[in-house]
């Protein structure tokens, strides 16, 4: 598989503040590419150099064999990104807003049957103010897409849509990508990473922190298996201080342990409550997801 997407240590700055701070990754032809990180990590700044909105200062971007800073022009022809539906004219029809889009590519597609395939045939005549949150990504999406573009970029796609209309756009995504399209997508929701994302580069205060497949990602990661079990009487500060513990979470009655190695503890833990006089209930394994990845992350990183 070839690389669609080739960074080679990037950096950025805003003044003082360096955004991005010598970022090197690949992504393949034909992958789903998540991007995440939290609040002010560096993922839209990363992204947008990708897409020739931004300029970077230093290092190496080739998308689709391009310079974004030299040919934005033909890149544009080439990737798709989906724009937040607050930049499309409330009144305008869908149909219209589809109509004018195509008009602003080269290359001439059946949008025919873009419209079939994201579902638009009956919503044509709609204006885009009057469509709920799951019809107006599809509309973006269609929008994105209108060209046909081998790489496409989604910021954040399913933010503020229900449960439902979240994995109907999955769908849709995952099928862009059965279709041989690259899709690079920027997310805060870890579910739709691991759901997704072939792989998926972490930032942090603008470094890139890992990158990898999701289920690689949980498995290397220490301590990010879990057992859970409910007690009104549990004492998490002494939880934390068994042997082997990495993190105690306390949610009321429920206690989340974080350990490396779960047997061990979990023996500990039951001579501990029988010690203290507290019970257990609802006692499980549980393995990681990239939530917990995600929050250990943090945790490491700011020392807390
Ligand atoms: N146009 C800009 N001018 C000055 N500083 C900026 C600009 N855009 C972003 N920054 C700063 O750069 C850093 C990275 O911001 P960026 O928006 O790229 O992060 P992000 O990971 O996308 O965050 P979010 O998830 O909140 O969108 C932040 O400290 C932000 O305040």
């Amino acid at each position: 598989m070839s690389d669609v997407i080739h960074v080679e240590g990037v950096h950025k700055w805003y003044g003082d503040n360096h955004a991005v701070n010598g970022v090197s990754l690949h992504v393949r032809e034909g992958e789903i590419f998540g991007i995440l990180g939290p609040n002010g990590a560096g993922k839209t700044t990363m992204v947008e150099m990708m897409e020739g909105l931004r300029k970077r200062d230093d290092g190496l971007i080739q998308i689709l064999g391009m310079d974004p800073d030299q040919d934005p022009y033909e890149l544009r022809e080439r990737i798709g990104v989906q724009f937040q539906s607050t930049s499309i004219q409330p009144r305008m029809k869908v149909g219209e807003a589809i109509r004018l889009f195509s008009s602003l590519y080269r290359k001439k597609t059946d949008t025919g049957r873009l419209i079939r395939a994201l579902g638009l045939t009956d919503r044509l005549n709609a204006a885009f103010e009057d469509l709920s949150g799951g019809w107006k990504q599809r509309v973006t999406l269609a929008l994105a897409t209108i060209h046909d573009p081998d790489l496409i970029f989604l910021d954040e796609p399913s933010t503020g849509l229900d449960p439902r209309a979240r994995r109907e756009l999955w769908d849709l995504i995952l099928s862009m990508r059965d279709s041989g399209k690259t899709v690079v997508l920027t997310t805060h929701y870890m579910e739709e990473a691991e759901r997704l994302c072939d792989r998926v580069a972490m930032f942090r205060k603008g470094q890139l922190v890992a990158l990898d497949t999701p289920k690689e990602l949980i498995r290397k990661q220490a301590g990010n298996r879990r057992l859970t079990f409910e007690s009104p009487g549990a004492d998490s500060g002494r939880i934390l201080r068994l042997p082997g513990v990495d993190r105690v979470e306390q949610e009321g009655e429920l206690v989340r342990v974080y350990a490396t190695s779960l047997q061990q503890v979990a023996r500990s833990l039951f001579n501990l409550a029988e010690q203290e006089g507290w019970t257990i209930e609802g006692f499980r394994f549980e393995s990681g997801t990239l939530d917990d990845l995600f929050v250990s992350m943090a945790v490491d990183r700011e020392g807390v």
